[in-house]
């Protein structure tokens, strides 16, 4: 279990708001912290690096406190077992892949960073320097990087976000299923909701620094919960009437799909709208997402 009750005022855009949170995450949970720009997510993922120092607090991961005001400890990076991914990989550009790796492990073993290579399909690159890999093969060797520290936390900054549609599904194919292997506790930052349905158990919605939703990503990110088959985000690109019955164009990844629209649907659901698709017994039906405010 990992407990966090941290607070620090932060200048935001439209002045000073005080960044508020506490709460649990379990062992092996994948949480995904969700809100608008500035809300607070990137601060609270370095705080729990130890990036950051909150102005007040308690980070206690199992019996091991990182950070409490009161008893004025705060643990220095180094001295967290934390994996944190960011936006632009971050590799070390003049060392190779497996160099990148190594460097991230108390004890340098070989065997080691060839199964992490493994795991993340790269092992043939072992040698490559970062600069001679795609944006795709150098977020993998982040990914494997962050885990070569054997971390009791993986925190993932919008990961993904610079990829291309294709490689990002790919990838967090390959994500979920390092977590299925490894079991470690993830918090993740996305805004990509079709990526935090696929990955979250959890959804922590921020807004100005505090919390103000939890829960699965149907409770948390959509407006009316449903149970489905299989369900899919996309945004509708088109609306058309044919005869007395009207059809949604929906945009999901490099798809489009066509949905025919019930009644209730017409005056709720408009062009630009970003829903969910889902079907029961063969019956697609959508639902409008919560927009962020
Ligand atoms: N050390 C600091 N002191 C004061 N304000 C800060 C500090 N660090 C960040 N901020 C401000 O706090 C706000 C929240 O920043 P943060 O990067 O955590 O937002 P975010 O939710 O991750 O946004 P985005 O989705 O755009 O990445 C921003 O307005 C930022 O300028």
């Amino acid at each position: 279990m990992i407990i966090i009750e941290v607070s620090k005022e932060l200048i935001g855009a439209g002045g000073k708001f005080k960044l508020e949170l506490s709460f649990s995450v379990r062992k092996g949970e994948f949480l995904c912290l969700f809100g608008q720009s500035g809300c607070g997510k990137t601060t609270l993922l370095r705080m729990l690096a130890g990036l950051e120092k909150p102005d007040a607090g308690l980070i206690k991961v199992g019996e091991k406190i990182w950070f409490d005001s009161q008893q004025k400890i705060n643990l220095p990076p180094q001295k967290r077992k934390i994996g944190f991914v960011f936006q632009n990989y971050s590799l070390f550009p003049n060392m190779t892949v497996a160099e990148n790796l190594a460097y991230a492990m108390d004890k340098k073993d070989k065997q080691t960073i060839t199964r992490l290579l493994e795991t993340v399909e790269l092992a043939e690159l072992a040698n490559r320097y970062p600069n001679t890999l795609s944006g795709g093969q150098q977020q993998r060797v982040a990914v494997a990087r962050a885990l070569a520290r054997d971390p009791d936390m993986l925190l993932l900054d919008e990961p993904l976000s610079a990829l291309d549609m294709h490689i990002r599904s790919k990838l967090q194919e390959e994500l979920k299923s390092i977590h299925e292997q490894f079991q470690l506790t993830t918090l993740l930052v996305s805004h990509d909701k079709q990526e935090v349905f696929k990955l979250a158990n959890r959804v922590i919605r921020l807004e100005n620094g505090k919390m103000i939703k939890s829960g699965s990503p149907k409770e948390v990110l959509l407006t009316k919960n449903i149970s489905a088959k299989y369900s899919f985000i996309g945004t509708v690109v088109e609306i058309v009437k044919i005869d007395l019955m009207y059809s949604a164009a929906i945009s999901i990844g490099s798809e489009i799909v066509q949905v025919v629209l019930t009644r209730h649907d017409i005056p709720d659901i408009q062009v630009g709208d970003e829903v969910l698709v889902a079907s029961k017994a063969f019956n697609p039906i959508i639902k409008k997402i919560q927009q962020l405010a």
